[in-house]
Protein backbone atom coordinates (compact mmCIF):
# COMPACT_ATOMS: atom_id res chain seq x y z
CA UNK A 1 0.00 0.00 0.00
CA UNK A 2 1.69 3.20 -0.92
CA UNK A 3 2.66 5.95 1.96
CA UNK A 4 0.63 9.26 0.26
CA UNK A 5 -0.04 12.59 2.16
CA UNK A 6 -3.41 13.66 3.06
CA UNK A 7 -4.99 17.49 2.22
CA UNK A 8 -4.35 18.93 5.99
CA UNK A 9 -6.02 22.51 6.83
CA UNK A 10 -4.58 24.83 9.90
CA UNK A 11 -6.27 27.61 12.06
CA UNK A 12 -5.05 28.56 15.39
CA UNK A 13 -5.99 30.50 18.56
CA UNK A 14 -3.48 32.74 20.49
CA UNK A 15 -3.18 29.27 22.89
CA UNK A 16 -4.10 26.64 20.53
CA UNK A 17 -3.68 25.26 16.88
CA UNK A 18 -6.37 23.20 15.22
CA UNK A 19 -5.72 20.66 12.33
CA UNK A 20 -8.31 19.18 10.38
CA UNK A 21 -6.97 15.65 8.21
CA UNK A 22 -9.26 15.42 5.12
CA UNK A 23 -9.37 11.41 6.09
CA UNK A 24 -12.40 9.78 6.40
CA UNK A 25 -13.34 6.19 8.19
CA UNK A 26 -9.62 6.83 9.40
CA UNK A 27 -8.21 3.66 11.28
CA UNK A 28 -4.88 2.64 13.26
CA UNK A 29 -4.05 6.46 14.39
CA UNK A 30 -0.70 6.74 15.30
CA UNK A 31 -0.41 10.31 15.87
CA UNK A 32 2.32 11.53 18.53
CA UNK A 33 4.46 14.82 19.01
CA UNK A 34 8.47 14.81 18.62
CA UNK A 35 11.28 16.90 20.53
CA UNK A 36 7.99 19.57 21.48
CA UNK A 37 7.13 20.75 17.89
CA UNK A 38 7.42 18.03 15.62
CA UNK A 39 4.11 16.46 14.52
CA UNK A 40 3.92 12.93 13.31
CA UNK A 41 0.42 11.48 11.78
CA UNK A 42 0.10 8.17 10.48
CA UNK A 43 -3.29 6.20 9.73
CA UNK A 44 -5.44 4.50 7.07
CA UNK A 45 -8.08 5.43 5.68
CA UNK A 46 -10.28 7.16 2.34
CA UNK A 47 -8.37 10.31 1.79
CA UNK A 48 -7.67 12.39 -1.73
CA UNK A 49 -6.60 9.14 -3.79
CA UNK A 50 -8.94 6.66 -2.11
CA UNK A 51 -8.54 3.83 0.33
CA UNK A 52 -4.66 4.00 1.49
CA UNK A 53 -1.88 4.85 4.32
CA UNK A 54 -1.64 8.59 4.36
CA UNK A 55 0.93 10.17 7.13
CA UNK A 56 2.44 13.60 7.16
CA UNK A 57 4.65 15.19 9.83
CA UNK A 58 5.18 19.62 10.53
CA UNK A 59 7.71 20.93 12.54
CA UNK A 60 5.82 23.57 14.32
CA UNK A 61 7.00 27.39 14.29
CA UNK A 62 7.53 27.01 17.90
CA UNK A 63 7.35 24.75 21.25
CA UNK A 64 3.92 22.94 22.41
CA UNK A 65 2.27 21.22 25.08
CA UNK A 66 2.87 17.45 24.89
CA UNK A 67 -0.77 16.63 24.75
CA UNK A 68 -2.29 15.90 21.93
CA UNK A 69 -6.10 15.52 21.23
CA UNK A 70 -8.23 13.94 18.98
CA UNK A 71 -11.03 13.14 17.32
CA UNK A 72 -11.78 11.02 14.59
CA UNK A 73 -15.29 11.75 12.93
CA UNK A 74 -16.61 9.41 9.18
CA UNK A 75 -15.36 12.49 7.77
CA UNK A 76 -12.40 13.84 9.05
CA UNK A 77 -9.67 13.80 12.01
CA UNK A 78 -10.03 16.84 14.26
CA UNK A 79 -6.60 17.70 16.04
CA UNK A 80 -6.03 20.14 18.62
CA UNK A 81 -2.64 21.22 20.29
CA UNK A 82 -2.18 23.72 22.89
CA UNK A 83 0.88 26.15 22.26
CA UNK A 84 3.52 26.23 25.37
CA UNK A 85 3.19 30.25 25.26
CA UNK A 86 -0.03 31.57 24.44
CA UNK A 87 0.61 34.08 21.40
CA UNK A 88 -0.32 35.10 18.02
CA UNK A 89 2.09 32.75 15.34
CA UNK A 90 2.53 34.73 11.46
CA UNK A 91 3.19 30.99 10.11
CA UNK A 92 2.55 27.24 11.00
CA UNK A 93 6.01 25.80 10.57
CA UNK A 94 9.39 26.09 11.20
CA UNK A 95 9.63 26.16 7.71
CA UNK A 96 9.19 29.54 5.71
CA UNK A 97 7.74 27.24 2.85
CA UNK A 98 4.38 25.81 3.67
CA UNK A 99 4.23 21.99 2.45
CA UNK A 100 1.94 21.31 -0.39
CA UNK A 101 -0.54 19.22 1.64
CA UNK A 102 -1.13 21.84 4.10
CA UNK A 103 -3.77 24.96 3.75
CA UNK A 104 -5.48 27.17 5.75
CA UNK A 105 -9.34 26.26 7.03
CA UNK A 106 -11.46 29.03 6.45
CA UNK A 107 -13.95 27.52 8.42
CA UNK A 108 -12.18 28.43 11.80
CA UNK A 109 -9.95 31.02 10.51
CA UNK A 110 -9.58 34.18 12.38
CA UNK A 111 -7.01 36.51 12.05
CA UNK A 112 -5.09 38.26 15.39
CA UNK A 113 -7.45 41.03 15.96
CA UNK A 114 -10.56 38.89 15.97
CA UNK A 115 -9.07 36.49 17.53
CA UNK A 116 -8.13 38.71 20.69
CA UNK A 117 -11.96 39.66 20.71
CA UNK A 118 -13.13 36.11 20.86
CA UNK A 119 -10.75 35.76 23.43
CA UNK A 120 -12.08 38.69 25.30
CA UNK A 121 -15.85 38.20 24.89
CA UNK A 122 -14.84 34.46 26.35
CA UNK A 123 -13.24 35.81 29.18
CA UNK A 124 -16.25 38.24 29.56
CA UNK A 125 -18.61 35.71 29.62
CA UNK A 126 -16.53 33.48 32.06
CA UNK A 127 -16.23 36.25 34.35
CA UNK A 128 -20.30 36.90 33.87
CA UNK A 129 -20.43 33.11 34.49
CA UNK A 130 -18.08 33.08 37.55
CA UNK A 131 -19.57 36.67 39.33
CA UNK A 132 -23.69 34.66 38.74
CA UNK A 133 -21.96 31.55 40.60
CA UNK A 134 -20.61 33.05 43.12
CA UNK A 135 -23.63 36.05 44.07
CA UNK A 136 -25.75 33.10 43.69
CA UNK A 137 -23.39 31.56 46.58
CA UNK A 138 -23.64 34.30 48.69
CA UNK A 139 -26.93 34.85 48.14
CA UNK A 140 -27.69 31.32 49.71
CA UNK A 141 -25.13 31.43 52.59
CA UNK A 142 -26.67 35.54 53.95
CA UNK A 143 -30.13 33.30 53.70
CA UNK A 144 -28.81 30.64 55.22
CA UNK A 145 -27.11 33.20 58.07
CA UNK A 146 -30.10 34.98 58.00
CA UNK A 147 -32.56 32.68 58.80
CA UNK A 148 -30.27 30.98 61.17
CA UNK A 149 -29.97 33.91 63.51
CA UNK A 150 -33.75 34.44 63.46
CA UNK A 151 -34.64 31.28 64.79
CA UNK A 152 -32.12 31.51 67.33
CA UNK A 153 -33.43 34.90 67.89
CA UNK A 154 -36.93 34.10 68.01
CA UNK A 155 -35.50 31.05 70.42
CA UNK A 156 -33.97 33.02 72.73
CA UNK A 157 -36.87 35.91 72.89
CA UNK A 158 -39.34 33.51 73.79
CA UNK A 159 -37.12 32.30 77.29
CA UNK A 160 -35.82 35.80 77.66
CA UNK A 161 -39.70 36.79 77.15
CA UNK A 162 -41.25 33.89 79.69
CA UNK A 163 -38.96 34.49 82.26
CA UNK A 164 -39.07 37.77 82.55
CA UNK A 165 -43.06 37.76 82.93
CA UNK A 166 -43.04 34.62 85.42
CA UNK A 167 -40.45 36.77 87.12
CA UNK A 168 -42.44 40.00 87.81
CA UNK A 169 -45.66 37.57 88.11
CA UNK A 170 -44.24 35.20 90.52
CA UNK A 171 -41.27 36.95 91.87
CA UNK A 172 -38.68 35.01 93.42
CA UNK A 173 -41.02 31.42 93.27
CA UNK A 174 -39.78 31.46 89.46
CA UNK A 175 -36.40 30.82 90.60
CA UNK A 176 -37.83 27.04 91.21
CA UNK A 177 -39.00 25.88 87.51
CA UNK A 178 -37.39 27.89 85.36
CA UNK A 179 -36.22 24.13 83.86
CA UNK A 180 -39.41 23.28 83.07
CA UNK A 181 -40.79 25.75 81.72
CA UNK A 182 -38.02 26.59 79.33
CA UNK A 183 -35.76 23.46 79.23
CA UNK A 184 -37.61 22.32 75.50
CA UNK A 185 -36.72 25.77 73.97
CA UNK A 186 -33.30 26.34 75.74
CA UNK A 187 -32.49 22.08 74.16
CA UNK A 188 -33.25 23.47 70.85
CA UNK A 189 -31.43 26.58 70.87
CA UNK A 190 -28.72 24.75 71.76
CA UNK A 191 -28.68 21.90 69.36
CA UNK A 192 -29.06 24.45 66.60
CA UNK A 193 -26.11 26.11 68.15
CA UNK A 194 -23.63 23.62 67.73
CA UNK A 195 -23.63 24.54 63.54
CA UNK A 196 -21.72 27.93 65.05
CA UNK A 197 -19.01 25.29 65.15
CA UNK A 198 -19.67 24.06 61.85
CA UNK A 199 -20.10 27.60 59.93
CA UNK A 200 -16.49 28.70 60.25
CA UNK A 201 -15.39 25.08 59.63
CA UNK A 202 -17.36 25.65 56.08
CA UNK A 203 -15.82 29.53 55.72
CA UNK A 204 -19.49 31.01 55.90
CA UNK A 205 -18.38 33.33 58.85
CA UNK A 206 -15.30 34.83 60.11
CA UNK A 207 -15.15 33.58 63.51
CA UNK A 208 -12.67 31.72 64.82
CA UNK A 209 -13.45 28.06 65.21
CA UNK A 210 -11.79 27.59 68.43
CA UNK A 211 -13.83 30.50 70.49
CA UNK A 212 -17.00 29.08 68.88
CA UNK A 213 -16.31 25.68 69.91
CA UNK A 214 -15.75 26.94 73.24
CA UNK A 215 -18.71 28.68 73.54
CA UNK A 216 -21.08 25.76 72.54
CA UNK A 217 -19.35 23.60 74.32
CA UNK A 218 -19.81 25.32 77.47
CA UNK A 219 -23.20 25.85 77.55
CA UNK A 220 -24.18 22.31 76.56
CA UNK A 221 -21.98 20.40 78.99
CA UNK A 222 -24.29 22.90 81.76
CA UNK A 223 -27.50 22.30 79.74
CA UNK A 224 -27.46 19.01 79.00
CA UNK A 225 -24.74 17.45 81.61
CA UNK A 226 -25.26 19.63 84.71
CA UNK A 227 -29.17 20.57 84.63
CA UNK A 228 -30.32 18.09 81.79
CA UNK A 229 -29.05 14.36 83.43
CA UNK A 230 -29.52 15.32 87.40
CA UNK A 231 -33.21 16.34 88.38
CA UNK A 232 -32.31 17.73 91.86
CA UNK A 233 -30.32 20.38 89.66
CA UNK A 234 -33.77 21.56 87.72
CA UNK A 235 -35.58 22.91 90.53
CA UNK A 236 -32.24 25.15 91.86
CA UNK A 237 -32.65 28.74 91.51
CA UNK A 238 -29.19 28.68 89.20
CA UNK A 239 -31.29 27.45 86.64
CA UNK A 240 -32.93 30.74 86.55
CA UNK A 241 -29.38 32.97 86.34
CA UNK A 242 -27.80 30.68 83.82
CA UNK A 243 -30.32 30.92 81.63
CA UNK A 244 -31.42 34.73 81.69
CA UNK A 245 -27.73 35.23 81.25
CA UNK A 246 -27.42 33.48 77.98
CA UNK A 247 -30.54 34.81 76.38
CA UNK A 248 -30.16 38.37 77.45
CA UNK A 249 -26.82 38.35 75.20
CA UNK A 250 -28.55 36.21 72.54
CA UNK A 251 -31.63 38.50 71.99
CA UNK A 252 -29.07 41.38 70.86
CA UNK A 253 -26.17 39.03 69.10
CA UNK A 254 -28.28 37.21 67.15
CA UNK A 255 -30.25 40.75 65.55
CA UNK A 256 -26.95 42.17 65.28
CA UNK A 257 -25.34 39.06 63.00
CA UNK A 258 -29.33 39.36 61.06
CA UNK A 259 -28.75 42.79 60.14
CA UNK A 260 -24.69 42.19 59.17
CA UNK A 261 -25.97 39.40 56.98
CA UNK A 262 -28.06 42.06 54.69
CA UNK A 263 -25.14 44.92 55.31
CA UNK A 264 -27.01 47.01 57.76
CA UNK A 265 -26.65 48.24 61.20
CA UNK A 266 -27.66 49.89 63.95
CA UNK A 267 -25.31 51.70 66.63
CA UNK A 268 -27.63 50.94 69.37
CA UNK A 269 -27.68 47.21 68.78
CA UNK A 270 -23.82 47.25 68.13
CA UNK A 271 -22.78 48.36 71.08
CA UNK A 272 -24.96 46.37 72.97
CA UNK A 273 -23.65 43.26 71.33
CA UNK A 274 -20.30 44.40 71.76
CA UNK A 275 -20.52 45.96 75.44
CA UNK A 276 -23.04 43.91 77.64
CA UNK A 277 -20.91 41.05 77.25
CA UNK A 278 -18.68 42.50 79.10
CA UNK A 279 -20.15 42.22 82.52
CA UNK A 280 -22.63 38.72 81.32
CA UNK A 281 -19.93 36.55 80.20
CA UNK A 282 -18.09 37.16 83.73
CA UNK A 283 -21.25 36.27 85.54
CA UNK A 284 -22.43 33.73 83.14
CA UNK A 285 -19.54 31.54 83.96
CA UNK A 286 -19.52 32.39 87.67
CA UNK A 287 -23.13 31.35 87.16
CA UNK A 288 -22.31 28.31 85.50
CA UNK A 289 -19.63 27.51 87.96
CA UNK A 290 -21.88 27.54 90.70
CA UNK A 291 -24.32 25.52 89.21
CA UNK A 292 -21.19 23.10 88.45
CA UNK A 293 -20.20 23.15 92.13
CA UNK A 294 -23.65 22.83 93.06
CA UNK A 295 -23.89 19.26 91.12
CA UNK A 296 -20.55 17.86 93.04
CA UNK A 297 -22.08 15.85 95.57
CA UNK A 298 -25.10 15.02 93.34
CA UNK A 299 -22.71 13.28 91.08
CA UNK A 300 -20.68 11.98 94.11
CA UNK A 301 -24.22 10.09 95.51
CA UNK A 302 -25.91 8.86 91.88
CA UNK A 303 -22.44 7.92 90.55
CA UNK A 304 -23.82 8.80 87.38
CA UNK A 305 -20.95 9.01 84.91
CA UNK A 306 -18.67 7.63 87.28
CA UNK A 307 -15.58 6.04 85.84
CA UNK A 308 -15.64 2.29 86.53
CA UNK A 309 -12.15 1.29 88.21
CA UNK A 310 -10.77 -2.06 89.83
CA UNK A 311 -12.09 -2.68 92.95
CA UNK A 312 -8.89 -2.59 94.74
CA UNK A 313 -8.90 1.08 94.08
CA UNK A 314 -12.70 1.63 94.95
CA UNK A 315 -14.83 0.28 92.32
CA UNK A 316 -15.42 3.40 90.36
CA UNK A 317 -14.55 7.68 90.23
CA UNK A 318 -16.97 10.11 90.72
CA UNK A 319 -17.70 12.39 87.90
CA UNK A 320 -17.61 15.17 90.20
CA UNK A 321 -13.66 14.87 90.13
CA UNK A 322 -13.54 15.40 86.06
CA UNK A 323 -15.90 18.53 87.08
CA UNK A 324 -13.47 19.85 88.99
CA UNK A 325 -11.14 19.65 86.25
CA UNK A 326 -13.79 21.19 83.95
CA UNK A 327 -14.09 24.16 86.23
CA UNK A 328 -10.49 25.01 85.05
CA UNK A 329 -11.57 24.84 81.85
CA UNK A 330 -14.56 26.95 82.06
CA UNK A 331 -11.85 29.84 83.75
CA UNK A 332 -9.37 28.84 80.66
CA UNK A 333 -12.31 29.36 78.49
CA UNK A 334 -13.66 32.65 80.36
CA UNK A 335 -10.26 34.32 79.35
CA UNK A 336 -9.69 32.86 75.91
CA UNK A 337 -13.12 34.23 74.72
CA UNK A 338 -13.11 37.45 76.69
CA UNK A 339 -10.06 38.26 75.02
CA UNK A 340 -11.53 37.37 71.57
CA UNK A 341 -14.70 39.54 71.93
CA UNK A 342 -12.35 42.54 73.80
CA UNK A 343 -10.12 41.95 70.10
CA UNK A 344 -13.62 42.15 67.90
CA UNK A 345 -15.06 44.72 70.25
CA UNK A 346 -11.87 47.41 69.22
CA UNK A 347 -11.57 45.94 65.97
CA UNK A 348 -15.02 47.18 65.78
CA UNK A 349 -14.66 50.51 66.82
CA UNK A 350 -11.22 51.26 65.25
CA UNK A 351 -13.20 50.37 61.89
CA UNK A 352 -16.02 52.83 63.16
CA UNK A 353 -13.36 55.51 63.58
CA UNK A 354 -11.73 55.02 60.32
CA UNK A 355 -14.63 55.14 58.45
CA UNK A 356 -16.02 58.18 60.35
CA UNK A 357 -12.25 60.32 59.99
C1 LIG B 1 -9.70 22.54 75.28
C2 LIG B 1 -10.83 23.48 75.60
C3 LIG B 1 -12.11 22.69 75.91
C4 LIG B 1 -13.24 23.67 76.15
C5 LIG B 1 -14.12 23.15 77.26
C6 LIG B 1 -15.23 24.13 77.49
C7 LIG B 1 -14.76 25.28 78.34
C8 LIG B 1 -15.95 26.00 78.84
C9 LIG B 1 -15.76 27.48 78.70
C10 LIG B 1 -16.94 28.18 79.24
C11 LIG B 1 -17.16 29.48 78.45
C12 LIG B 1 -18.55 29.49 77.89
C13 LIG B 1 -19.47 29.98 78.94
C14 LIG B 1 -20.65 30.70 78.34
O1 LIG B 1 -21.78 29.88 78.46
C15 LIG B 1 -20.83 31.99 79.08
C16 LIG B 1 -21.94 32.80 78.53
O2 LIG B 1 -22.34 32.69 77.37
S1 LIG B 1 -22.56 33.92 79.60
C17 LIG B 1 -23.61 35.02 78.66
C18 LIG B 1 -22.82 36.05 77.85
N1 LIG B 1 -22.22 35.37 76.74
C19 LIG B 1 -21.64 36.05 75.72
O3 LIG B 1 -21.58 37.25 75.61
C20 LIG B 1 -21.01 35.20 74.63
C21 LIG B 1 -21.84 35.31 73.35
N2 LIG B 1 -21.18 34.51 72.34
C22 LIG B 1 -20.36 35.08 71.37
O4 LIG B 1 -20.15 36.28 71.28
C23 LIG B 1 -19.74 34.12 70.38
O5 LIG B 1 -20.28 32.85 70.63
C24 LIG B 1 -18.21 34.04 70.53
C25 LIG B 1 -17.68 32.89 69.67
C26 LIG B 1 -17.87 33.88 71.97
C27 LIG B 1 -17.56 35.34 70.00
O6 LIG B 1 -18.16 35.66 68.77
P1 LIG B 1 -17.27 35.90 67.44
O7 LIG B 1 -15.84 35.57 67.68
O8 LIG B 1 -17.96 35.21 66.35
O9 LIG B 1 -17.30 37.46 67.24
P2 LIG B 1 -18.34 38.24 66.33
O10 LIG B 1 -19.70 38.05 66.91
O11 LIG B 1 -17.80 39.60 66.18
O12 LIG B 1 -18.32 37.49 64.88
C28 LIG B 1 -17.16 37.52 64.08
C29 LIG B 1 -17.60 37.76 62.65
O13 LIG B 1 -18.39 36.66 62.19
C30 LIG B 1 -19.71 37.10 61.88
N3 LIG B 1 -20.64 36.12 62.40
C31 LIG B 1 -20.43 35.30 63.47
N4 LIG B 1 -21.52 34.52 63.64
C32 LIG B 1 -22.41 34.89 62.67
C33 LIG B 1 -23.73 34.46 62.34
N5 LIG B 1 -24.36 33.50 63.06
N6 LIG B 1 -24.36 35.05 61.29
C34 LIG B 1 -23.74 36.02 60.58
N7 LIG B 1 -22.49 36.50 60.83
C35 LIG B 1 -21.86 35.91 61.88
C36 LIG B 1 -19.89 38.42 62.60
O14 LIG B 1 -20.84 39.24 61.92
C37 LIG B 1 -18.51 38.98 62.54
O15 LIG B 1 -18.33 39.52 61.22
P3 LIG B 1 -17.48 40.87 61.06
O16 LIG B 1 -16.11 40.53 61.62
O17 LIG B 1 -17.50 41.13 59.59
O18 LIG B 1 -18.19 41.92 61.89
Amino acid sequence: MQLLTPHVYWAQRHGEIYLRVELSDAKNLDISLQENNILQFRAQGHGAKGDNEYEFSLEFLEPVRPEVNHKSTQRQVDIKIKKQEERWWDRLTLQEKKPLFLAPDFDRWLDESDAEMELQAKCESETMAFSSVSSAYIGLKKGYLFMYNLVQFLGFSWIFVNMTVRLFILGQDSFYDTFHTTADMMYFCQMMAALEVVNPLLGLVKTGFFPAMIQVTGRNVILFVIFGSLEDMQNKPVVFFVFYLWSTIEIFRYPFYMLACIGTEWKLLTWLRYSIWIPLYPLGVVAEAVAVIQSLPIFDETRLFSLPLPAVLGHSLSFSYTLQIYLVLMFLGLFINFRQLYKQRSRWYRLKKRKVH
